[in-house]
């Protein structure tokens, strides 16, 4: 018998991200407030008995045995080897990007299947395999918008006002490798409270220089500091800023140059995922 799912993969902002030290692998300690939006990619899982995983839709510029969905899949323990599903991608979240894409469309994968292959893994284990896969897995897997520690993955849920974003992307892309490995990148930044973050204590320690290596990001920041703050999210190439409603967001995209994309989106608190799904059991 087959049964399917379609759920809305989000997209995360780094609403701020400090570079607090380095681990002795060379993994950088940060923290950040990662900002779930309403917008992001489409996955819909068909259950199937084939014991086969296997994926179609949009293409990605990797091939298939590295894209995370796939890999998220077979990560899981299948309860019967004959357990198998066919994924449709519908992918709207520009690639390396600093929205997680990648990393939100594992997390959608390992909870949707935990719940289609009837699994009853519960949150632990899932975030478990699921930080293995990506800096970004345990965010999504959480579901909730959250402060983070560590390199990303000590989670503590936070309850943010639900207001607008517009996000810019600028025509580039960004190696998080090449600017973690950048010597000039600032590594020390003190800790903050999460009440220092509210007081406008706060930026993104990648900003200066990816700002300085590609000319289209700083151009996108230029454009929308007309409008407000503006940031960079994760290491990039997006970039946005805060609105207090809809309209104004939607007025801002209207006045974007041609030579760049953007959309509008809400930051929400709960993924549409654990919305969606009934939640693996703690
Ligand atoms: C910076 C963030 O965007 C914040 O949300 C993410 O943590 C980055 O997540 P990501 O793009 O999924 O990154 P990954 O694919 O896990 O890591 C890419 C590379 O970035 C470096 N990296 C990543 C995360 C981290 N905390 N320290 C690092 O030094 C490592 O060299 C790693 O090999
Ligand atoms: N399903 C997928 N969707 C998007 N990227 C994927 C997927 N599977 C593998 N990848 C690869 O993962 C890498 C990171 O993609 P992702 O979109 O998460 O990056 P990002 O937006 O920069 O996120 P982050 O904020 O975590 O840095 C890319 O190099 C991409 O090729």
């Amino acid at each position: 018998m087959s049964s399917s799912l379609t759920l809305l993969s989000p997209a995360k902002l780094n609403l701020f991200l400090h570079i607090t030290g380095r681990r002795a692998d060379g993994y950088h300690q940060l923290q950040t407030l990662f900002q779930l939006l309403d917008w992001g990619d489409t996955l819909t899982f068909i259950s199937n008995n084939s014991g086969e995983i296997t994926l179609s839709g949009s293409e990605l510029d990797i091939p298939a045995e590295q894209n995370l969905i796939i890999r998220a899949a077979q990560a899981l323990p299948r309860a019967h080897r004959d357990q198998g599903v066919h994924i449709i991608l519908d992918k709207r979240i520009p690639e390396g990007g600093g929205l997680g894409g990648g990393s939100s469309n594992a997390a959608t994968t390992l909870l949707a299947l935990n719940q289609l292959w009837q699994l009853g893994l519960a949150t632990v284990p899932l975030q478990q395999l699921g930080v293995r896969l990506g800096a970004d897995v345990p965010v999504f897997t959480a579901g909730h918008t959250a402060w983070a520690e560590g390199v990303g993955d000590i989670l503590t849920p936070v309850e943010l006002a639900e207001t607008w974003y517009l996000v810019v992307v600028p025509p580039c892309h960004v190696s998080t490798a090449e600017i973690f490995s950048n010597e000039r990148l600032t590594r020390n930044t003190s800790p903050i409270k999460i009440a220092a973050f509210f007081e406008g204590h706060s930026r993104n320690d990648c900003q200066k220089i990816v700002r300085e290596l590609y000319p289209e990001i700083d151009n996108a920041l230029n454009f929308l500091e007309n409008f407000g703050e503006a940031r960079l999210t994760g290491t990039g190439a997006c970039v946005f800023a805060r609105f207090p409603d809809e309209s104004r967001a939607r007025s801002a995209l209207g006045q974007l140059p041609d030579s760049m994309t953007g959309f509008v989106a809400k930051g929400i608190n709960e993924s549409p995922v654990l919305s969606a799904l009934a939640g693996p059991k703690d």
